[in-house]
C-alpha cells in the first residue's frame, strides 16, 4: 500500500473508521477519500456507483455499518439485516466492478454459532445456531464474508474480511440505550456519580463474558493485515483474554470513583453467555494486542471527560 495510494475509509466518523483514519495518517498516508452519510448513503447504490466512478479507489477499508448492542440489535432487526447488507452489498460489488486492489471487511464475533465451543476458532462459522438478540446482523455479516469469498473465487478480487471481537475507545456511541456495554457502563458511572445516585443498573445477571478489544490496537491490526494478508479465510482479531459482565461492571465503577450499589436488571437479557476468540491465527500472522483493558478503559473515560458535549447519543 503506498502512502499516496487511493483510500476509500468508509464510516471514517465511527470508531473503528476514525480509528483506521488516525493510524492512516500517522503513518503518512495522505490520499485518504472520507465521504460521510451526508455527502454518500452507502445504502444508494447510485450514489456509491457515482462515488467509485468519481474517485477509483485502490484500497477500501469497509467499516460502515448499522452497529448497536444488544438492545439496538434485538429492537431493530429488520434495520440491521437489510441496511447492512445494502451497504456491503453496494461497496464490496462497486470496489471490484472499479478495479481496486484490494478491500478488508469486518465481520464481528457475532457470527459464530451461540453455544459454540470456547475459545470460537475460525472453522466455528456456520457450525451452528446464532444468538437471537443478534441473529439479523449476524447473518449481514456472514453474507459480507460470503460476498468476499465469491468475489475472490469467481473475480479473484483481492477482499479479505476480519473478525473484532467487543471494541471500544475513542469515538464509541455512549447512547444508554443503543450503544454496547462498555461506553453504556462509563456514562452511566460517570452521570451517577455526579447525580449522586444510590446505585447503577447493569443489564442482565451479569455472568456473560465478553472480550474487549481497544480501537487503536483494532485499527494497527486492520491495517497490518491489509498490507500483509491474502486469503479466503477470516481472521480473528481479539485479545484471547475475556471477563464477565459483573466484573467488567466493578471495574468501570472503580476507574470512574462512582461510591454507590451495582443492582442487575434481569428484564434486559444477557445474549450470548461467552465470546472468547482464538487468536492463533491472529498471532501466527504476526499481531498481538498491546492496549490493557485498565489501561484502555482510563484512555477512553479521560476521553469521554473531554468530549462529554460531542459524544454520540
Ligand atoms: N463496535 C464494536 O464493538 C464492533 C464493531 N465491529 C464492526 O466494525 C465496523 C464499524 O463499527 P463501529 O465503528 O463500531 O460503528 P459506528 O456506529 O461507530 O460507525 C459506523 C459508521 O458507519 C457509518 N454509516 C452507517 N450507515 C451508513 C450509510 N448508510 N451510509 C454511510 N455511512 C454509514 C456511520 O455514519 P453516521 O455516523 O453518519 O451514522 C458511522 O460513521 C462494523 O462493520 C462493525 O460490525 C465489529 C465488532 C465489534
Ligand atoms: C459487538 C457485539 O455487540 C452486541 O452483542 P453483545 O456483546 O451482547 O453486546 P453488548 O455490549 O450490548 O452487551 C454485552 C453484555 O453486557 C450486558 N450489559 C450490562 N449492562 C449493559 C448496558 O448498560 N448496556 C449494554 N449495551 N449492555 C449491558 C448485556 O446485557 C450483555 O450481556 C451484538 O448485538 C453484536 O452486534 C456484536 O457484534
Amino acid at each position: 500500500m503506498q502512502r499516496n495510494a487511493r483510500i476509500f475509509v468508509a464510516g471514517h466518523r465511527g470508531l473503528v473508521g476514525g480509528a483506521i483514519t488516525r493510524r492512516l495518517q500517522a503513518e503518512g498516508y495522505d490520499n485518504l477519500l472520507l465521504a460521510g452519510r451526508d455527502s454518500l448513503d452507502l445504502r444508494d447504490r447510485d450514489s456509491v456507483e457515482a462515488f467509485f466512478t468519481q474517485h477509483k479507489p485502490e484500497y477500501v477499508f469497509l467499516a460502515a455499518a448499522k452497529v448497536g448492542g444488544i438492545h439496538a440489535n434485538n429492537t431493530y432487526p429488520a434495520d440491521f439485516l437489510f441496511q447492512n447488507l445494502q451497504i456491503q452489498n453496494n461497496v464490496i460489488d462497486a470496489a471490484y466492478r472499479h478495479g481496486a486492489t484490494k478491500l478488508t471487511f469486518l465481520g464481528s464475533s457475532c457470527i459464530y454459532p451461540k453455544l459454540a465451543p470456547q475459545p470460537l476458532k475460525e472453522e466455528y462459522l456456520l457450525t451452528g445456531p446464532l444468538e437471537p438478540t443478534n441473529e439479523w446482523y449476524a447473518i449481514a455479516k456472514i453474507a459480507g464474508i460470503k460476498l468476499c469469498q465469491a468475489y475472490r473465487r469467481q473475480y479473484g478480487f483481492n477482499a479479505i474480511s476480519l473478525m473484532p471481537t467487543n471494541l471500544y475507545g475513542p469515538g464509541d456511541n455512549f447512547d444508554l440505550n443503543n450503544s454496547h456495554v462498555l461506553p453504556a457502563l462509563i456514562r452511566k458511572f460517570h452521570e451517577a456519580k455526579l447525580r449522586g445516585d444510590a446505585e447503577v443498573v447493569m443489564w442482565g445477571t451479569g455472568t456473560p463474558r465478553r472480550e474487549f478489544l481497544h480501537v487503536d490496537d483494532l485499527a494497527d491490526a486492520v491495517v497490518q493485515l491489509t498490507r500483509t494478508y491474502e486469503g479466503e479465510d477470516i481472521v480473528n482479531i481479539g485479545v484471547g483474554e475475556d471477563i464477565s459482565i459483573r466484573e467488567l461492571t466493578e471495574l468501570v465503577k472503580d476507574i470512574t470513583g462512582y461510591p454507590g450499589a451495582i443492582v442487575s436488571d434481569t428484564s434486559k437479557p444477557d445474549g450470548t453467555p461467552r465470546k472468547l476468540m482464538d487468536v492463533s491465527r491472529l498471532h501466527a500472522l504476526g499481531w498481538q494486542a498491546r492496549i490493557g483493558l485498565r489501561e484502555g478503559i482510563e484512555q477512553t473515560y479521560r476521553w469521554f471527560l473531554e468530549h462529554q458535549a460531542d459524544v454520540r447519543g
